[in-house]
């Protein structure tokens, strides 16, 4: 193990509340259930040294069936314990991410992510649920069996003190290769993942490009990719077992061996050396039980230190809301500069938008006009200069509640499947009464369309919104600005990829919105621009500083 992992192990278990109840359970009925065995030899010996009789008969039956009942009782335990860890790791990685500040998200694939939640909280449930009982239970016996041996006769016991150091080592040296090959199946589903929520989120694009033979033969690539990885795990995992195999069987031999050496020798009775044998058994199984959770450790190694460094990245600071205030006033870009990195977009970028009014940002691709929505939005911070309303930096604010204060629409406006009422709804707040509902409707010019669908507000709509045309889904996210009401409005080329009769509908929409709201708009088009009170020009990096030019339309 290069780095150790139990201390953020350790952290992880304290940051996740965790079913404590059943995980005690299990641990307690394994150590029951370890005691069971325990008895089952020293029964057999009494039986065999002839020592017959209805008492024994009814101790013998109940260490049996206790045994059975225990375990399975046990597997139920365990069952629901390791359901109840994954859900409580699975919602406190979720919890996480999306407290994550946007720039962790840039170059992070989502498949990446997806896969912590999927399949790294599997592998840390495997090893919560059962780490406690498993490795209590195993010790428990192991060190049960081995007293026992050592007061049966210490030279059959010395037998088994020398063989458990190499069965050890050849635990450990499995464990190790396991280990890398579990990691290696772990990159190849998260690569797999990623590539195949990449191509299903555009299935429209695919086929407009007639791509699927070739992204047929991608995905087979990361599919077969994973097979071959698989396949070598599998047949791996085949070979360490069939080594195992032959190291239990020598144990057995060489058991069995010196045992009738000393029955030849009278040195032990063969009642002594069949409990012996059972025993020694136990202590095996035990073994071998304390090797598969060194297995379980080393494979959730990877999983810990991938989770732990998602659950040690810093989340975005809300704010006191101590800190709250009235957003109101001119916004003010000051001296601001910012760069993605080393990549340097705005510098010293000045200008004023006024409490009420549009303002226009103009410029080439990669001027930094987006930028200029993420920086009002908080998801970057500048590296220089500063931003205001009302003379008030905006960083000062509780961070949820400066961006209540901002409604913004991109060009693809964000819809998710579900009711044409819940994706209106998304990300209000608070009450909706069913006459604002009807007016944020009629206001953003939705009511005709919504009104001819089957089930009105209640129509389901695909991922992405689909089932709708560009034009409505524009107009649907912003009657969910109606009712948001914000004060600040960012709108990114809302009308940019409609026909005139959407843009007309849409542009109608908007008119209604901006009235009293202090509006910046992203334009490429002299259209969206003509009812800006003031056009800022950023020019971007291929032109030097990025100076502002204010004029009026
Ligand atoms: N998350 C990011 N990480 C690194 N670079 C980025 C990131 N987002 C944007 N950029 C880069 O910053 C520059 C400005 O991007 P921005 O999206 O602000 O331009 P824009 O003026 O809105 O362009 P367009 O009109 O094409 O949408 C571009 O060169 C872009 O490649």
């Amino acid at each position: 193990m290069k780095q150790p992992i139990w201390k953020p192990f350790f952290r992880l278990l304290h940051q996740a509340r965790l079913p404590y109840f059943y995980i005690l359970l299990y641990t307690l009925l394994s150590i029951s259930a370890s005691q069971l065995y325990l008895l089952f030899p020293s029964y057999t010996q009494k039986i065999m040294q002839g020592n017959i009789n209805q008492t024994m008969a009814l101790m013998v039956a109940a260490v049996v069936l206790g045994q059975a009942f225990v375990t399975s009782v046990n597997q139920f335990v365990l069952a629901a314990a390791s359901a109840k860890v994954t859900l409580r790791f699975r919602e406190m990685i979720w919890g996480q991410i999306l407290r994550l500040p946007v720039p962790f998200f840039d170059g992070q694939p989502s498949g990446n992510l997806i896969s912590r939640i999927t399949q790294d909280t599997s592998k840390l449930s495997d090893l919560t649920a059962t780490l406690p009982g498993n490795v209590l239970s195993s010790l428990y016996m192991f060190f049960g069996a081995f007293g026992i041996l050592f007061s049966y006769h210490w030279k059959l016991a010395a037998l088994e003190a020398v063989m458990i150091p190499f069965l050890y080592g050849l635990g450990v040296w499995q464990g190790r290769i396991q280990f890398s090959w579990n990691q290696k199946i772990q990159e190849k589903i998260a690569g797999l993942t990623g590539h195949l929520s990449e191509i299903l989120s555009s299935p429209a694009l695919v086929k407009g490009f007639c791509a699927e033979e070739w992204e047929t033969k991608r995905g087979s690539g990361w599919i077969s990719q994973l097979f071959q990885a698989d396949f070598f795990r599998s047949l791996i995992n085949t070979l360490l077992l069939q080594l195992k195999n032959l190291a239990s069987l020598i144990h057995t031999v060489a058991m069995i061996g010196l045992g009738l050496w000393m029955i030849s020798r009278k040195e032990i009775t063969i009642d002594v050396w069949v409990a012996f044998y059972l025993y020694s058994q136990n202590l095996l199984n035990s073994f071998s039980r304390i090797m598969s959770i060194w297995t379980t450790v080393k494979s959730a190694q990877g999983a810990v230190r991938r989770i732990t460094e998602l659950m040690e990245e810093a989340t975005e600071t809300s704010g006191s809301p101590a800190d709250s205030g009235f957003v109101q006033g001119d916004i003010s870009f000051r001296d601001v500069t910012f760069s993605y990195g080393e990549k340097p977009v705005l510098e010293h970028l000045t200008f004023t938008a006024a409490e009420g009014k549009m303002t226009a940002l103009i410029g080439s691709s990669g001027a930094g006009k987006t930028t200029v929505f993420q920086l009002l939005e908080r998801f970057y911070t500048p590296d220089r200069g500063m931003i205001r309303i009302g003379g008030r930096d905006i960083s000062s604010f509780p961070l949820e509640e400066w961006r209540r204060m901002i409604g913004y629409a991109p060009q693809a406006p964000f819809l998710f499947s579900g009711t044409i009422r819940e994706n209106i709804l998304y990300g209000v707040h608070r009450p909706v009464t069913d006459q604002e509902l009807c007016r944020a409707i009629q206001d953003s010019c939705c009511e005709e369309f919504i009104s001819a669908m089957p089930h009105g507000l209640m129509t389901r709509l695909g991922e992405n919104g689909s089932g709708l045309s560009g034009g409505q889904r524009q107009r649907l996210s912003l009657a969910r600005l109606f009712l948001q009401n914000p004060r600040i409005l960012l709108l990114d080329e809302v009308t940019a990829n409609l026909d005139p009769e959407s843009e007309y509908m849409v542009e109608l929409a908007l008119a209604r919105l901006r009235k009293g709201r202090t509006t910046l708009v992203i334009a490429h088009r002299r259209s969206a621009v003509k009812d800006a009170d003031q056009i800022i020009v950023l020019k971007g990096q291929e032109s030097g500083p990025s100076v502002p030019e204010r004029s009026l339309l």
